[in-house]
C-alpha cells in the first residue's frame, strides 16, 4: 500500500521534472536559432529577437515594392552606416551590408583570399544548373572549366577576334531583324506608343544564341513577328494617339520558350529566404523538370551539330563561326594534353552553355531596355548622339544604309561610349555582388567570422549616394598599397542623373572631350577575378543594338501613363514598363 502511495505521490513530481527540462530544451533550442549578430555592427534589434530575423520586414517590404535592392540599402541609411548586418535567412547567419564603392571594390578585386564565392549568383543558378562555373569558388576545378571558354590565347569566346570577327555579324544580324520588327510595328501603330519589353527579350535572347549556336537557319521569334506584321495591311487602332497598340504576338519555337520560361523561375529564386533549397526544389516540378530536360536535348543537339562542322574544318581556329565551336575546340586540346578521348557531350560543357544563354540574356534584355528609356527621356543627348554617330559613320550615312557590324564594332567614338557606360551606370541592372568570408577578415574595424555573406550595394555609397566619412585607418592594407585605386569620384549633386558627359574628360594633345572610364565608379559588372566574364560581349551588344536603334528612329517621348520609372527585380533590376513611339529617323 505504502509502495503505491509513494509512486502516486512522485507523479506529479516527474511531469513537474520532464515539463521543465523540455521547457529548458526549448528555451535554450530558441536561444540558439535566434540570428547571431556581429559584434559591434549594426543591425535591426527587433530581428535579433525573432526566429524569423529580417524575414518579416523583408516580406514586407516586398507586398508593396517589386524591388529588393532598395530594401537591403536601406538598412545603411537607417543606421547610417557603410557597414550594416541583416538577417534575410530564417535562423540564418547574419549578412553583411557594405555601401561603400570604394571598400566594395577592395574587397571584389584585392581580397580575393578571403572573400570568394558561393555568392548570390551561385545561389541563384545552384538549381538551374549546379556544374556551371559561375557557381564554384575560384578552385582549380573552377580553373579547368573556366579554360573551356577562355585562356591566355588569342583564341577565346572573349578575345577581340572572336567578338569583332565572329559574334558582331551574328549580333548585327539578329538586331537588324529587331529593327525591322519595330519598322513594321511603326507602320502599323500610326504614331502611337506600344511596349517594346516582350521585343527585347526575344532579340536580346536570339542575338546571344546567335553567338553561341549560330542563327541563320534558326526560325526565330523575331522573324517570325516580322513576317506575321508585314502580311497586315492595317490593324485595329485605338481611337486616341497616345493610347497604346497591342501587336498579334508569333509562338515562340520550343527551345527559345524553355530558356525564357527557366529565366523566369530565377525571380522565385531570388525572393525566397532559401535560394539553393528552392532552386532545389523547383527542379522536381514536373513543368521545370520537362523545360530542364528539352534545355539539355536541344543544347546537346547543338553540340553534335559542331561536331560535325569540326569533324570538316579539323578543329582550325580560324574555321570557328560560334561559341559551342571554340569549346569544343578547347575539350579536343585539353583531351589531347591529357592523352583521353574528347567528352563533348558532357554535363559540364552542356552547363557551361547554358550559363551563358542565361547571363547574356537577362542582363543584356534589360540594360537595353532601361537604355530606350534613358535616350526617350533625353531628347538632347539622343539627338547629340545619332548626329555623333551619323559623323563617325559618314560613309554608311551618305550611302543611305545602317553601319555595319565591322564598322560599329571597331570605330572609336567616344561620346558613344559615354553614353553606353552612363547608361550602364543608371541601368543599375545587376545591383549586388556579393561573396562569402573564406577565414575570419575585418571589413571597416570589425571582424568578419569566416561563412559570413558579404554583399556591395552597386546604389551605395559613392555610386548612386554621396559616400559616408570613413576613416581611411579603418580601411585595409590592400587598400592602402593601391592607393585607393584609380577611379576618379561623382560630384554628390548629380549622381542619380542621366549624363553621359560625365565620362567625358579633356586630351590636352587634341583639344578634345574623351571617354575615360576611369572617370568615376560604377560596379554593373562586379570587380576582380569573379567579375563578369560576359563584360566584352556585353558592351559589344549594346554598342551594336543602341547604334542601329539610333540610327533608325527617333525615340519619341511617350505619354506619362507609359513613362514609369519603376523597376522589378529577378537576375536583373528591369524597367516595369517598356514603351517607345517611333519616328524613322
Ligand atoms: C549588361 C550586361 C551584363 C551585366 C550588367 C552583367 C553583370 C554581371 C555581374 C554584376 C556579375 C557578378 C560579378 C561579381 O560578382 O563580381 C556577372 C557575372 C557573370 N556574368 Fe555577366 N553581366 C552582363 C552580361 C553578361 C554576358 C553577355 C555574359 C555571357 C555571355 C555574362 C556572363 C557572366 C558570367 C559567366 C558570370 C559569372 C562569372 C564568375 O562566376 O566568375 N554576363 N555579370
Amino acid at each position: 500500500m505504502d509502495s503505491i502511495d509513494l509512486t502516486y505521490a512522485s507523479l506529479p513530481l516527474t511531469v513537474i521534472t520532464i515539463t521543465g527540462v523540455l521547457s529548458l530544451a526549448a528555451f535554450l533550442l530558441y536561444k540558439w536559432l535566434l540570428p547571431k549578430p556581429i559584434h559591434g555592427i549594426p543591425c535591426n534589434k527587433e530581428a535579433t529577437r525573432s526566429l524569423f530575423g529580417d524575414i518579416p520586414s523583408m516580406l514586407n517590404h516586398l507586398k508593396t515594392h517589386k524591388t529588393f535592392s532598395d530594401w537591403f540599402l536601406s538598412h545603411n541609411t537607417r543606421h547610417k552606416s557603410p557597414i550594416v548586418q541583416i538577417f534575410p535567412n530564417p535562423f540564418g547567419k547574419p549578412v553583411v551590408m557594405i555601401s561603400d564603392y570604394r571598400e566594395s571594390q577592395d574587397i571584389l578585386m584585392r581580397r580575393t583570399k578571403e572573400f570568394d564565392k558561393p555568392d548570390l549568383i551561385s545561389d541563384i543558378f545552384f538549381g538551374l544548373s549546379s556544374e556551371q562555373h559561375m557557381v564554384l569558388p575560384t578552385n582549380d576545378a573552377f580553373r579547368a572549366q573556366r579554360k573551356l571558354l577562355q585562356d591566355r590565347s588569342e583564341a577565346h569566346v572573349m578575345a577581340p577576334g572572336f567578338l569583332n570577327g565572329v559574334a558582331a555579324p551574328q549580333l548585327h544580324a539578329s538586331f537588324m531583324d529587331l529593327i525591322s520588327l519595330w519598322r513594321e510595328k511603326m507602320r502599323l501603330s500610326e504614331g502611337r506608343p506600344f511596349s517594346v519589353k516582350v521585343d527585347i527579350n526575344d532579340a536580346a535572347l536570339e542575338a546571344i544564341w546567335a553567338s553561341i549556336f549560330g542563327i541563320e537557319e534558326t526560325a526565330t521569334i523575331t522573324r517570325e513577328q516580322v513576317t506575321l506584321l508585314s502580311s497586315k495591311k492595317n490593324i485595329e487602332l485605338p481611337p486616341s494617339v497616345d493610347l497604346e497598340v497591342g501587336f498579334p504576338r508569333a509562338s515562340a519555337p520550343p527551345e527559345f520558350d524553355a530558356i525564357l520560361r527557366l529565366t523566369d523561375t530565377i525571380e522565385i529564386v531570388i525572393k525566397s529566404p532559401a535560394p539553393r533549397l528552392v532552386g532545389r526544389l523547383l527542379r522536381w516540378v514536373p513543368r521545370i523538370s520537362k523545360l530542364l530536360k528539352l534545355r539539355d536535348e536541344m543544347i546537346s543537339a547543338q553540340i553534335s551539330k559542331a561536331e560535325k562542322r569540326m569533324a570538316h574544318t579539323k578543329g582550325t581556329a580560324d574555321k570557328i563561326s560560334n561559341a559551342v565551336d571554340h569549346v569544343l575546340r578547347r575539350e579536343l586540346m585539353a583531351a589531347e594534353r591529357q592523352n583521353r578521348a574528347p567528352h563533348y557531350q558532357s554535363k559540364v560543357i552542356i552547363a557551361e552553355l547554358f550559363g551563358l544563354l542565361v547571363a547574356g540574356h537577362d542582363t543584356t534584355s534589360t540594360a537595353l531596355s532601361w537604355a530606350l528609356k534613358l535616350l526617350a527621356g533625353s531628347q538632347d543627348i539622343q539627338r547629340k548622339l545619332r548626329s555623333e554617330l551619323r559623323s563617325s559613320f559618314a560613309a554608311a550615312h551618305s550611302q543611305n544604309r545602317v553601319p555595319d557590324a565591322h564598322e560599329i564594332a571597331t570605330t572609336q567614338n567616344h561620346y558613344l561610349d559615354a553614353c553606353l557606360e552612363e547608361i550602364l551606370r543608371c541601368a543599375q541592372t545587376a545591383t549586388i555582388p556579393s561573396r562569402t568570408a573564406t577565414t575570419d577578415a575585418v571589413i571597416l574595424g570589425h571582424v568578419i567570422p569566416k561563412g559570413t555573406r558579404v554583399m556591395m550595394c552597386g546604389l551605395g555609397g559613392g555610386l548612386m549616394v554621396p559616400p559616408f566619412e570613413i576613416d581611411d585607418a579603418l580601411r585595409s592594407k590592400s587598400y592602402h598599397v593601391a592607393g585607393g585605386g584609380k577611379v576618379g569620384e561623382w560630384g554628390s549633386g548629380d549622381m542619380t542623373e542621366f549624363k553621359p558627359d560625365r565620362w567625358l574628360v579633356k586630351d590636352s594633345a587634341t583639344d578634345s572631350q574623351v571617354f575615360d572610364a576611369m572617370a568615376g565608379p560604377h560596379l554593373q559588372f562586379g570587380a576582380g577575378p569573379r567579375s563578369c566574364f560576359g563584360r566584352k560581349l556585353a558592351y559589344l551588344e549594346l554598342r551594336l543594338a543602341i547604334v542601329l536603334v539610333i540610327w533608325s528612329f527617333e525615340l519619341k517621348p511617350v505619354p506619362e501613363r507609359y513613362a514609369s520609372w519603376e523597376a522589378v527585380e529577378g537576375l536583373t533590376h528591369a524597367p516595369v514598363q517598356s514603351y517607345v513611339r517611333l519616328v524613322e529617323a
